[in-house]
């Protein structure tokens, strides 16, 4: 009897404030069929990370500011996502920030798992391709019901995102991915033998290696 290997699990620990987290969940997200994984989208707070980690963002230095608006243009193309940096790209990060919208996630993720995928797509369709505001809750409103939500959906995840339950939630992702020694978005743990902990969008061809997957590269469908 042939014995079919177990499925390995994969952590996304992320903040949709992050571009070039986008760029890891969209290749997770293709290659979660294609590969022998279990992925799981864990929501955590980059702001929290940064803090207890004694990190600072990268885009303080300004010239590596300017090589990453550059270098976003050319990943967009690389990945195939319609990735736009921001008219106030500091503004948005570090002023409007994320905590409203990844609380609204992560009551989404406690009331149905498999509406964290869209709902986290359009959040980052907002803030990194079409300049929009994620933090008003008409913003929070607006991503839900294009990723499919109902009005009353939308409406519990909103109340919700203010109670302790989700808000420890997400402290408790954020604490998760501190103690693997996380700095920033994206954090992926591969649970392969130990768990391992990849950072960037820019490791895929090590997490296969680590999965004993085949990479083949970031639009795998157009290889078929
Ligand atoms: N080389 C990584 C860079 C990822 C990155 O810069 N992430 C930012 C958030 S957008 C971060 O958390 N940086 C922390 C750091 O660079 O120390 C990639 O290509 O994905």
């Amino acid at each position: 009897m042939m014995r079919v290997p177990a499925r390995k699990t994969v952590e996304l620990l992320y903040d949709v404030v992050s571009p070039y987290t986008w760029f890891a969940f969209e290749v997770l997200c293709r290659y979660q069929n294609r590969w022998n994984m279990d992925l799981k989208l864990k929501p955590f707070f980059l702001g929290g990370i940064m803090n207890e980690s004694g990190n600072k963002p990268p885009a303080f230095v300004p010239n590596k500011g300017k090589y990453m608006y550059n270098e976003l243009q050319l990943l967009a193309k690389h990945y195939n996502l319609p990735v736009a940096i921001p008219e106030d790209p500091l503004g948005v990060m570090m002023t409007k920030g994320s905590l409203s919208a990844q609380r609204f996630l992560t009551a989404v993720d406690m009331m149905d798992a498999t509406k964290t995928e869209p709902v986290s797509r359009e959040l980052w369709m907002r803030i990194w391709s079409r300049d929009e505001d994620i933090v008003e809750p008409e913003s929070l409103s607006q991503a839900g019901e294009r990723a499919g939500l109902t009005k009353e959906q939308i409406e519990n995840c909103l109340n919700k995102s203010k109670d302790k339950v989700v808000k420890d939630r997400l402290k408790q992702y954020t604490s998760e991915a501190l103690s693997y020694g996380a700095f920033g978005s994206p954090t992926i743990i591969a649970h392969v033998d130990k768990p391992v902990m990849l950072f960037g969008s820019d490791r895929f061809p090590i997490l296969a290696e680590l999965l004993n997957e085949k990479w083949l590269g970031p639009i795998p469908d157009s290889k078929l």
